[in-house]
């Protein structure tokens, strides 16, 4: 029996439900384990409880105590520095990474009127529809993904910014009125794909797990982290980045893109390297981002 330890949030269950899906189809049973994280709990903006790991601390608790054997996290929610005793046992195939406009009357970032107010208050999306002139407005929300887009159903704001890959996984894509292209709006490091994490000595649990991995998505997501890890910045940071494994004249190369939002604007840089060594090129995108300045 694998106990899979989940938050109770729709997205946190669905997310949950998916990986348990896969690992009883390789004939494995799963019990799932609700647990309840400061995140969820306390409504005060994310920055003022403590911003990165909020969602995942209790989890990572419960791993420690031999409570649940494994943890599926949304990666870009899971802060960069390692927790002794425990590893990213896997890293599935990542779902679209990008970031979707879902606005009233199916409305686009570019038909948006000029003094529109769009609900999201992270940092990396605010620097880059900035960056974009358009003469619209942020304004901080929280909530998880449903009540986001019930503001915009409601009225309260003109559009909202979220992640596609949690809107699909709700099933509500056909909300979306615009899905942001990259070159506008690099996603968050590790945005879309799911990490499963589990004790560094659970031998059976590691080699259940082997089988969910995708190798080209840990690739590009330990290039995205890396560059943040470089920055010394966490979730809530105006970071943005996308890795990925492009096939080159000599064979498969990995691609970075990255967006550092400044006082004075956003940067924007790629850098490439090899796919066997993800950690160099975030590294090496991160320090020319901070030699711009
Ligand atoms: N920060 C909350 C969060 N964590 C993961 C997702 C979406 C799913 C994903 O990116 O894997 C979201 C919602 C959002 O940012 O719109």
């Amino acid at each position: 029996m694998i106990r899979l330890g989940t938050r109770r949030s729709a997205l946190a269950t669905a997310q949950s439900t998916l990986v348990a899906d896969e690992l009883r189809a390789l004939g494995h049973e799963v019990e799932l384990v609700l647990i309840t994280t400061t995140g969820d709990v306390n409504r005060a903006p994310v920055e003022q409880i403590g911003g990165t790991g909020i969602f995942v601390s209790a989890l990572r608790d419960a791993l420690l105590a031999d409570e649940i054997d494994i943890a599926v996290h949304s990666l870009k929610d899971l802060p960069t520095a390692p927790v002794d005793g425990l590893v990213i046992g896997a890293i599935p195939l990542r779902e679209d990474p990008r970031d979707v406009l879902i606005a009233r009357d199916g409305l686009t970032l570019g038909e948006l009127p000029r003094g529109s107010v769009i609900g999201t208050g992270a940092a990396r999306r605010v620097a880059q529809i900035d960056a974009l002139g358009l003469g619209v407005e942020c304004t901080g929300v929280r909530g998880n993904v449903d009540t986001r887009i019930s503001l915009v159903t409601d009225g309260k704001v003109d559009a909202v910014i979220v992640a596609r890959a949690g809107v699909s996984r709700l099933g509500r894509l056909s909300e979306v009125t615009e899905t942001l292209d990259p070159i506008q709006m690099l996603p968050a490091p590790g945005q879309g794909a799911l990490a499963i994490e589990c004790r560094s000595d659970n031998t059976e649990v590691l080699a259940a797990l082997a089988h969910l991995e995708d190798p080209a998505t840990r690739a590009a997501v330990t290039a995205e982290r890396q560059l943040l890890a470089t920055l010394e910045a966490g979730c809530t940071a105006p970071v943005g980045a996308l890795a990925e494994v492009v096939e080159g004249e000599d064979g498969p190369e990995l691609w970075l893109r990255g967006a550092l939002g400044q006082e004075d604007g956003v940067r924007r840089l790629s850098a490439n390297g090899s796919v066997d060594d993800p950690e160099s090129v975030g590294k090496a995108l991160a320090h020319e981002l901070l030699e711009q300045t």
